[in-house]
């Protein structure tokens, strides 16, 4: 790790009314629309400035500040279809891709020294006309942190924040509608943050090819897809990078450097022309972020100790956990019964279930007993059939549930595990000249 590197002040003749006459008059050039942003975004100009100034004068390059960048491979881009790379590696030490920072590092990251922008190149990788316009990128000290706080920590309080709008025509604000009715991250916004959210997103078109994310860059928007598709790379220590996941329509990304002031975890690379609507950090923030870490955290530690999820990656614990609903019921509730049709996935949060089938003499046989971390009604999604048996609460019970997209979507990872459980029932039907039964584990 690099020690850290200690900018000297330099000396500047420009007064502080001098700066914001000059702040006052680019404000009244291009009219942004969200007035804070972009403020924020304009001393980081003039930081970044300041510095370069600096480093000359000191004849520093950015690699004294950066040591590790020449280390990591910075692939070239073609220009064409194919995915093109250019890392940048992430600043900080405790950082790790995987899930850069736990709660109580947030909560102290965030007393410590607020929000931080820096301007990234992002902006200038694709079509932008639908986002207020910003001061130039600067290439400059790429994924370290500066100190210009742009928004509030504790975005719920935030009184004076001054809402994002970026007119819409109808046809657009339906489009947003289709595309984050999918998200998980958009459940239960009041009808005034449906709005916010609306108004505040920014068409972006995306050419196939794109980096629209780099690793190790400054987080600014988080994206939803309305359509195409992107693959997410991650690099390591100077390793090719591995690709984690993809994402199709009404999928997201971008969200985990905006909530925890780290350098971008991955690289995103557009797949095919697509269309993103990104939404502005402080929106995001302010909407956004606290019902989404709440319900990653909430359901981390239980997620990780489900058998079935234990070979995924904590990253992938995390999309399904934004996906969870908890459902409860009680002593004898049927949760799903024999011969309906399957629309829900069921891990046992607590309590316990039974599972019964019906025999060749129509009379119900308990086949299986699950507990906590116990799945079932997987078959039904995997198989598009009708429920093969019927799960009944034992005492109180509580479930988190996916719905069949969120399913599908979600759990491929261990779709051979179901799969090869799935065979297993076979055996117990065989054996039994029962119908298949949901295993536990
Ligand atoms: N395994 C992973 N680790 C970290 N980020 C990931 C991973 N898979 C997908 N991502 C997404 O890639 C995004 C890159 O930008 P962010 O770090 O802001 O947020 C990241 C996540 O939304």
């Amino acid at each position: 790790m690099a020690s850290e590197f200690k900018f000297a002040p330099v000396e500047t003749s420009t007064s502080y009314s001098d700066i914001l006459g000059d702040l006052e008059r680019e404000i009244r050039r291009e009219r942004p629309s969200d007035v804070l942003q972009f403020c924020a975004n304009y001393f980081n100009g003039k930081l970044a400035e300041q510095r370069e100034e600096f480093l000359c004068q000191s004849n520093l390059g950015p690699s004294d500040l950066s040591p590790q960048a020449d280390q990591h491979p910075h692939a070239v881009s073609n220009g064409h279809s194919s995915p093109t790379f250019k890392f940048a590696p992430p600043s900080r030490s405790s950082f790790s891709s995987d899930y850069p920072m736990d709660q109580s590092e947030l909560d102290e990251d965030e007393d410590e020294d607020e929000d931080d922008l820096d301007h990234d190149e992002e902006h200038d990788k694709f079509s932008t006309a639908a986002i207020p316009s910003m001061p130039p990128p600067s290439a400059y000290n790429r994924g370290r942190r500066t100190s210009v706080s742009a928004e509030s920590i504790a975005p719920s309080q935030n009184q004076d924040y001054v809402k994002t709008v970026i007119p819409k025509s109808n046809a657009q604000k339906s489009r947003i509608q289709t595309s984050i009715g999918n998200n998980f991250l958009f459940k239960n916004l009041d009808e005034d943050q449906y709005n916010d959210v609306v108004n505040a997103m920014a068409e972006k078109q995306v050419a196939s090819g794109t980096n629209v994310i780099e690793q190790g860059g400054v987080g600014d928007y988080f994206y939803v897809v309305e359509s195409g598709t992107f693959d997410c790379f991650i690099s390591k220590d100077g390793e090719p990078p591995i690709k984690v996941i993809s994402y199709e329509a009404g999928g997201s990304f971008g969200e985990l450097a905006l909530m925890y002031n780290a350098p971008r975890a991955a690289t995103i690379v557009a797949t095919s022309n697509a269309v993103l609507w990104a939404l502005d950090r402080v929106t995001f923030r302010r909407i956004l972020m606290e019902n989404t870490s709440r319900k990653r955290r909430m359901y981390e530690a239980f997620l990780e100790e489900v058998p079935l999820l234990r070979s995924l990656k904590p990253y992938e614990r995390h999309k399904i956990a934004d996906a969870l609903e908890s459902v409860y019921y009680e002593d004898q509730n049927i949760i799903v019964r024999e011969g309906d049709v399957g629309d829900s996935f069921y891990i046992i949060e607590s309590g316990e279930a039974r599972v019964f089938r019906t025999g060749a003499d129509g009379s119900q046989q308990e086949v299986n007993y699950l507990m906590r971390g116990g799945y079932f009604g997987e078959l039904a999604l995997l198989n598009d059939a009708p429920r093969i048996a019927t799960v009944r609460a034992n005492g109180r019970l509580k479930c988190a549930t996916l719905g069949k997209k969120a399913f599908t979507r979600l759990l491929g990872p261990v779709l051979d595990i179901l799969q090869r459980n799935s065979e297993n029932y076979h055996a117990i039907i065989n054996q039994h000249g029962t119908s298949g039964i949901p295993q536990s584990n």
